[in-house]
């Protein structure tokens, strides 16, 4: 049998007194796109800081690739693009080699120019979609097996979410990687993703194949229809725990 990608068994983290996530337990092959749903507060982050190894598990495990998260070859971008801001784009690729393991220059320098971001710009000057593709250009550098993005389009315009979601799209019909990635928007998502992750209050809704999900509805509802009502159902379950 071969390994899935990401494994994780019951995880949950506590903050304090409160738990951001709970008993989460996720099974997702090699290859898959997924995409990670839900409000605001529902544990995603959490989740995903989870599996590149940023945050310990308060209980659960987490296996990427079969070994714990935090080893092998993960590439983690969130919503801030944190970048050096003195550095010129060339720069950031060339320290890449001193921070990485594995490490590609060629994969960000191709990129990059082929979306004609100079090397020579000073990261500091560029606009919110350079910066982000800056950082999707830095995190592909280490061609990771697992390529984790939390919100990456949250602080674009529509042409920056675009390109982002068409470099993401591209990636893909290059090398198999499996990509996780967070958004709000769910039309963004469903271009991309073939596998959904709903979460809401901590607690996994829904786990699956999304094309299996329309058919089971016989694609008489969208993908956001469908998400709201896992969503829905969550309200509805926690209503008759308070009825
Ligand atoms: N460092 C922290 N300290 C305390 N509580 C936290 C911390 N990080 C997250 N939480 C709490 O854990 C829960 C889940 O947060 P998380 O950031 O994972 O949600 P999210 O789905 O990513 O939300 P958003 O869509 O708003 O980014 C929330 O109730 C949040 O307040």
């Amino acid at each position: 049998m071969t390994v899935p990608t990401i494994s994780t068994r019951g995880v949950g983290k506590r903050y304090g007194r409160r738990w951001g996530l709970r008993d989460c337990t996720l099974d997702i092959e090699a290859g898959r796109v997924v995409g990670l749903v839900g409000p605001n507060g529902a544990g995603k982050s959490t989740l995903l800081s989870l599996l590149v190894g940023l945050l310990r598990p308060t209980e659960g495990s987490v296996e990427i690739l079969g070994a714990p998260a935090g080893w092998g070859s993960v590439a983690y971008l969130d919503q801030r693009h944190a970048l050096y801001e003195s550095f010129r784009v060339r720069d950031m690729i060339e320290a890449g080699a001193r921070l990485n393991e594995r490490w590609f220059p060629e994969v960000a320098f191709e990129r990059l120019q082929d979306l004609g971001i100079s090397l020579e710009h000073k990261v500091g000057n560029l606009s919110g979609g350079q910066r982000a593709q800056v950082a999707l250009a830095l995190a592909l550098a280490k061609r990771p097996d697992l390529l984790v993005l939390d919100e990456p389009v949250a602080s674009l315009d529509p042409l920056a979410r675009r390109d982002l979601m068409g470099t993401l799209m591209e990636v893909k019909s290059e090398w198999d990687c499996t990509v996780v990635l967070s958004s709000h928007v769910v039309s963004e998502l469903e271009r991309l993703c073939d596998y959904l992750v709903v979460l809401d209050e901590g607690t996994l809704r829904y786990a699956g194949d999304i094309d299996e999900l329309l058919d089971s509805h016989g694609r008489q509802r969208s993908l956001e229809e469908l998400i709201l009502s896992f969503l829905d159902a969550g309200e509805l379950a926690r209503s008759e725990v308070t009825a």
